[in-house]
This record gives C-alpha cells, structure tokens and sequence, in this order.
C-alpha cells in the first residue's frame, strides 16, 4: 500500500484501564487499521507501562493491514501506587476529569502533527468521551465489550421496562423480548438489590445515560450468535455487530498485544499432550477465588486425572485479597500432567489441539474466544455478566456444562463435582455433542469476519461512516482535509442470517 499514516483518516479509542476492556478495544483498533485507518490507542499510563513491558510497544506506527496502529497514553494524575485506583468510585471520577483536559489537549497535538482526530472510541465505564468528542465537533462511537443479552438487560433495567429482582421480590425471574427466561441468578449480578459490587452496577450504568450521544454502538458479537436479540436492539439503538474481533482474517498480526502481564510459556508443553487430554482453567483477569474453592478445583482436577493448564494469576497488590495456595504436595503429585501458569497466552490456549475444554468464569472475552475457536467449556460464572454468560453458553449456545451458579449462591464446590464436571465435558457423548456445537460456532464466527460476513460488513460500514463523517469535521472546521477515498459499496453477504442447527440431548 505504501501511503503514510498521515494519510489516513484518524481514529482515536480511548480505553478503560481494564483487561477485559482493552482486549476487546484493541483488537477493534486492528481491525479498523487493517480497513485503512491509522489508529491510536490510549489508556493511563499505568496501564501503559505494563501493557509495553508485556508486548514490546514501540513509539513509532505498527504498519496493520491497509493502516496503522500506534499508542499514546495519559497520565491519570495520581501516583504510581495509588491504592485509590481499585476503587471506582473514587477513580472513575478521577478518569473523567483528567481526562476531558487531557484527551482534547491529545487530539489538538495530534491536529498540529498533521493527523488530526475525526472520531473518539470508548468502551464501557469512561462514557465522558461522547461529551470530549461533542465538545470538539467530532464523532464518537462505542463499543460494548459484553454480549447483545446483556446490554439488553442492563437497557431494560436502566429504563425500568421489565421487572426486576428487588428488594421486596428478590427471587423473580426475568422476561426480557427476544431472550430466554433468565432466573433471578442469571440475570447480571450488579443488577441484584443485594449486590456487593453497586460501584459496577453505577459503572456500567454510566454508559446508558450517554448513550444518544455514540452514532453506532459497535458490539464484540456477531449476528448469527444473538439472532433475536440483536435484531430487536438494533430497532431502539444504532448497533454493529462486529465481533469476535479477536479473530483478524485480514491481518492476524499478533505482535500488537494488550495483555498486561507476559504470558508464561506453555505451548511447548501442551504440544507434548495428546490430543483432547487437556483441560484449560483460567478466572480472567479480575475474579480471584476463595483459598477453600482454590483448594477443591485443585483437588477436583488431581483425582480427575485429566492433564491440566491452570492459570493462577497473582491478585492486585491493593486488591485487598490475599494470595492462593496450591495444596502442600500439589505439584508432585500432578507431574507432568499439570502446568500452573501466571498468565497464559489464552488465544493460543484455546486454539490448542491438546486442549479438550475450558473451565471459565464465562467473562464475555473468554466466552467469545471459547466459541470461536470451537472450545466446549465448564462454566464457572461469579458476578456480573459472567451468570448470564454462562445461562447462554450452557442452555442457548449449547457449548457448556455449568459447575456453579455464581458468587451469590455463596457455595463451595466440592472437589467429587469438579471431578465428574471434569470428565463430563471431556469424555463419552455429552462432551462429543459440546465438541460439535462448538464447531458450528467456530464456523459460523469465522464465516462472520471473513470478507462479506456480517460482521465484516458491519465494520466496512463503519469505517465508510467514519470517512464520510471525517470530510464533513473538515469542512466544518474549515481546515484541510485528509485524502478519503469514496466509501466502497457494500458487498453482498456471504454469511447466512439463519440459524446455527444445535445438537442437544436435553
Ligand atoms: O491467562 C490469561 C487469562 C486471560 N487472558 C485474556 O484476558 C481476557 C479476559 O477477559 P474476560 O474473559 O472478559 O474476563 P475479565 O478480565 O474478568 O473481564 C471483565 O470484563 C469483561 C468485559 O466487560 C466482563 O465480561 C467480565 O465479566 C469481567 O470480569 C481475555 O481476552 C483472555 O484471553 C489471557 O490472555 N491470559
Ligand atoms: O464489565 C464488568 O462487568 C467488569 C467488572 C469488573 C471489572 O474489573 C471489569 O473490568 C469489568
């Protein structure tokens, strides 16, 4: 292609400082470089910092496709070892107001090197983006990083449209249109009266009250996943679908990463595995276990017998919880048929052939890279949107067996019902059906991204909207304009909008 990237029409995504935020944000920001925009992406510092130390971030623009992709963070005004940072209460009004001075001061700098900014990107928790892009004439989008069901129920509730649990009907379930009867525990968990996370619940809420201002509201899903209930959002909101954004057909260049810590090796060792006899155990980034329920799974995956990839990550230094143990004896008495890593390269993980099922807290990163690389899983939900997830994973996409209900339950699970979980998701006719669905999955995500899929359509769409609008920001700013090519014409779509055929035996 060879153009520079001062060339290019100029996205900026602004990312909370979550894994699980910039994971999905930034492979939304390849995506839209290898469609032909240059792309910065930015975050606070003190995620920075860990983000270039783990993945090798250089200064200059990474060539991504048909664009660039390049980083540029921001000082959230507090030390280095505030302790204030866990608690969002305190720091998500710290974000916003260091951030409305510090993102328009980045898009002026930007402006004078040539590469001025016609759209801002957020995802969820930092919705005072819309108002910098508004306050400076631009654009703003969003993208949701959970899946359609739930931004669904978080709308209802904001809008109080259905009933939900309360504290005079705490046990109701919940009909929401175009979903399945979620019971009160699947139902996002920072929705309960009872929650012991309303911090989250406002969190999240933030977004809903901004959210007339984002033009589209891009989704890490894909159409044939959520059918109904995309379909049904897509009339009161501006949604696009374009997910699983961890897959980049187009340009799968793995060395621009967001993890925050690097990953330990361990796909020498899952080589050495026959194929299917590994099950992969992984919490995500912010859910840490009770020691009593660390020490039955560890027990549970030991008398299973099963070979085993177990991430135990080290909790956050101000997280307040204190550090697991593995039971005395553990290691010797797995072998070489159990790795326990800090942080694993999960992509890589699940694409694995060694690998025969994950056990997740059904985060919607790890649901969606569950499905799409055709991983069956034992769902091990704790809070948030993770019961929901899990509700979907096991009774609609079919894909899991459930080991827990969620934190609420307050339950430990004893190491006899890890062990048969363990088995169930990896022997005999139940896993073999969990296997097959999960291929129709993989299938229809890939069919998704590839070129004329739903969701590449979708970010085709998106990344004409963003150049159209970029000459209308010019115009209006009287100021010269980068070069925009016209918005190519919407190709005709290879994915079927019809159903995925499941097989279940309940
Ligand atoms: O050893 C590991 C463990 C995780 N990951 C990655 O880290 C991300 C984790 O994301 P997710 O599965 O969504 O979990 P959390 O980090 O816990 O995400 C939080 O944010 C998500 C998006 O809002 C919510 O869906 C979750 O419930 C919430 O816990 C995924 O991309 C994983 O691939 C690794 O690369 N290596
Ligand atoms: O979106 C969520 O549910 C959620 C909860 C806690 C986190 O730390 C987070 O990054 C996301």
């Amino acid at each position: 292609m060879g153009c520079d990237p001062e060339s290019l029409v100029h996205v900026l995504l602004v990312s909370f400082p979550g894994q699980g935020h910039v994971n999905p944000l930034l492979r939304l920001g390849k995506r839209l470089a290898s469609k032909g925009l240059l792309v910065t992406f930015t975050t606070p510092d003190s995620i920075g910092k860990q983000m270039r130390k783990a993945s090798n971030i250089g200064d200059d623009p990474a060539p991504f496709g048909d664009g660039f992709i390049r980083f540029e963070f921001f000082h959230d005004g507090w030390d280095e070892d505030e302790p204030r940072r866990q608690d969002l209460d305190q720091y998500l009004p710290q974000l916003e107001k260091v951030g409305k001075v510090l993102i328009p001061d980045m898009i002026r700098r930007n402006a004078d090197r040539g590469r001025p900014v016609s759209c801002l990107i957020n995802n969820p928790f930092i919705p005072w983006v819309s108002d910098v892009a508004d306050s400076l004439g631009l654009p703003s989008a969003m993208l949701w990083v959970q899946s359609c069901a739930c931004f669904a129920a978080y709308y209802h509730y904001y809008h109080g449209l259905v009933p939900f649990p309360s504290e005079s009907a705490m046990e109701i379930d919940v009909q929401l249109p175009c979903m399945p009867l979620l019971k009160h525990d699947e139902v996002p968990s920072f929705l309960y009266p009872t929650t012991p996370y309303p911090f989250l619940r406002r969190a999240i809420l933030g977004q809903y009250k901004n959210l007339d201002k984002p033009f589209c509201i891009l989704m890490d899903t894909f159409q044939e996943l959520e059918l109904e209930i995309i379909e049904y959002m897509s009339k009161i909101c501006p949604i696009k679908t374009v997910g699983p954004l961890f897959k980049n057909p187009k340009a799968p260049n793995a060395n621009v990463r967001g993890d925050f810590m690097k990953a330990d090796d361990c796909l020498g060792w899952l080589d050495s595995k026959p194929a299917g006899s590994v099950v992969y155990v992984s919490f995500g980034s912010v859910v840490y276990l009770k020691q009593d329920q660390w020490d039955e799974i560890a027990y549970g995956l030991l008398n299973s017998s099963v070979n085993f990839l177990w991430v135990m990550k080290p909790p956050h230094k101000d997280s307040g919880y204190t550090v697991l143990t593995l039971p005395e004896g553990f290691q010797e008495k797995a072998g070489d048929k159990g790795m326990v890593v800090q942080w694993s390269p999960q992509e890589q993980v699940l694409a694995h052939p060694a690998v025969a099922a994950f056990v997740t807290h059904c985060g919607w990163n790890s649901s969606m890279e569950a499905l799409a690389s055709g991983m069956p899983v034992v769902a091990f939900p704790q809070w948030g949107d993770q019961v929901t997830d899990a509700k979907y994973l096991v009774d609609v996409f079919k894909v899991g067996i459930r080991m827990c209900r969620g934190e609420a339950e307050d339950k430990l699970i004893t190491r006899d019902v890890v062990e048969k979980c363990l088995l169930k998701a990896t022997v005999g006719e139940k896993a073999a059906e969990m296997k097959r669905n999960a291929l129709k999955w993989k299938a229809a995500a890939e069919a998704a991204v590839a070129e004329g899929g739903s969701s590449d359509r979708n970010i085709q769409a998106f990344v004409d909207e963003v150049k159209r609008r970029s000459v209308e920001v010019a115009l209006a700013k009287g100021s010269k304009s980068t070069t925009v090519e016209a918005p190519e014409v919407v190709r005709g779509g290879a994915a079927t909008n019809g159903k995925v055929e499941l097989v279940s035996s309940s």
